[in-house]
Parts: C-alpha cells; structure tokens; sequence
C-alpha cells in the first residue's frame, strides 16, 4: 500500500486547514448561535470581544488531528481506486478511471475518515462555539480550558460515547459528499486537460476549489444537524436523534435552516480545496 499518498493527503490538509480554520468558526458560530445577523455582524462580534485569536479558536487539536483525517481521507481513495482500478495515482491521467469508481472510492475514504473525525471535530465544535476572550481578569472564565481539557471533561460528564455525539450526522455528510468531492474534482481535470497529459497548475486550482464548493453546499444541511447535536448536551439534552434534531430545526426555523451557513462555507471551500489538492498533485508528482 503506498504511504506516499497518506503523506501527501496530510501536507496538503493542513495547508488547507490553517487558510480555512477562520471561516471555519464563523461558519459554526452562524450554525448553533442565533445571536449574529449575518457573516458580518459575526465576524466585526469574534474580532471586538475576542480579537484575531477568536478566529483560530479550536484550531490546534484540528492541526493535530489533520494528520491521520487527511491521510485517511485521501490515502483511502487513492488505495481504494487503485484497488478498483489495478492503476496507480501517476498512472490515472493517462488511463482514467470510471466515475462510478471514482465515486465508490471517494465514498470510502468519507466513510472510514468519520471514525477518526469524530471526536477532533466535536471537541473543535464546542471550543469554536465559547464565546468568552481569552484569559481576562474579571471576565468569567470559559468551560473548556483548552482541547486536553474539553476531551477530558466530555469523557468524564458524557462517558467515551460522549466523544462520538454527532457522528451519525457526520458519516451521513461525509460519505456520499466526499464521492462528490473527487467525481467534481475528476470530471473538471479531464475537461480542461488533453487526453493522456498531467493537468495544469490553474486547472488544478479551479477544479479543487469547484469540487470544495459542490461538496460543501451538498453537505451544508447534514453540516447543520451534524454542529448541533455536537453542542447538544453541553447543558440539556434537546434531541432524541439526527431525524429529531432535522424536524424540530425545521419546525422552529422553516427549511432555510438547511442552508446556515452554506455562503461561508463555500467562501472557505474554495481556497482550502484549491489550496489541498494542488498541494496534494505536486507532492505525488515530485515523489513519483
Ligand atoms: C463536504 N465535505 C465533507 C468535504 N468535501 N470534505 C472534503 C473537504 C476537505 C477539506 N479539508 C475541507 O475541509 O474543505
């Protein structure tokens, strides 16, 4: 099995998560918070009472954690295509595979990276929805002291299942919108490269940044439902389950509520999964 590809998938992620992680948290912020108007109003509020850091909140576990997530995710499809397909990444341009391979493959690399998402993504959720500036005398302090701190009390007040509230809701998005994710990013290669040749650097960046955006408005409903039952029993429990949580979302905010936060997402799609994948090509090209 090529390590190559986890390695690549890694670099290429955290590349992406650190230009990402501020839209990142006004995009969770919009999602589980109805105290801002809109992406504005949201970031002018993070900036006045929490400064620059308020952006970064809950970035340092991600990076961590982008190491197995990101490999996994592209290093599963990669090694699932090449099992489908006996081709190897430098082999794909010139012999391509099918879409419905293509698909098959970016679904298993969204389904098996859940397991190891999870709980970095709950813990990111609950430190990005802390509204508290840092450490100021006189200011009460916040419930989570900090990553080590917040996965620690989850497992004491919630049990090591507790670890895993949201999951279901975030296997839900990530399986088929990952397929999605890679079948974009594919279909637009071959469009705009000629037959048997490696795409250019442009084609790259656009085809990355269109395959972010295309899988983040598919996913930004279950993105939605997957926030809010990971900050469900922060206090009370409120829902029974995802189709729970999905009905009484719709019945106190109407169907809108789907697309919370679908502008900022795919502002943040955009140059994150441009940003991924050109990183993610040159380094399985320079190693090939
Ligand atoms: C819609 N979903 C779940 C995805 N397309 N996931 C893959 C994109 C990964 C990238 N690190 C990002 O966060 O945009």
């Amino acid at each position: 099995m090529p390590v190559e590809e986890f390695v690549a998938g890694w670099i290429s992620g955290a590349l992406g998560l650190v230009l990402g992680h501020p839209f990142d948290t006004v995009k969770v912020r919009l999602q589980t918070q109805t105290t801002y108007q809109g992406i504005v109003d949201c970031m002018v509020k993070i900036y006045r009472h929490e400064s620059l850091l308020g952006f970064f909140k809950g970035m340092s576990f991600p990076i961590m954690s982008i190491a197995v997530v990101s490999s996994v995710q592209f290093g599963v499809y990669s090694n699932a295509l090449m099992v489908l397909t006996a081709t190897s990444h430098q082999e794909r341009w010139a012999q391509p595979p099918s879409y419905a391979h293509v698909f098959i493959a970016g679904c298993a690399g969204g389904f098996l990276q859940t397991y190891c998402l999870a709980p970095f993504d709950l813990i990111k959720v609950r430190l990005q929805n802390q509204t508290e500036p840092r450490a100021q005398s006189g200011s009460p302090p916040a419930r989570y002291r900090g990553p080590v701190h917040c996965a620690a009390s989850i497992f004491q007040e919630e049990g090591p299942r507790g670890l895993f509230r949201g999951a279901w809701a975030l296997m839900l998005r990530d399986t088929p919108t990952m397929g999605i994710y890679f079948v974009t990013y594919e279909g637009l290669c071959r469009q705009y490269t000629p037959d048997g040749q490696n795409p250019s650097s442009a084609t790259v960046l656009v085809a990355g940044g269109v395959a972010g955006i295309t899988s983040w408005v598919a996913a930004t409903p279950l993105d939605v439902i997957k926030s809010r039952m990971q900050m469900d029993g922060l206090r009370r429990r409120v829902y029974q389950g995802v189709l729970d949580c999905m009905a009484s979302s719709v019945r106190q905010e109407g169907l809108g509520v789907f697309f919370r936060g679908v502008t900022i997402n795919s502002a943040r799609a955009f140059p994150v999964n441009a940003v991924t994948f050109l990183s993610y090509e040159y380094l399985l090209r320079w190693w090939g």
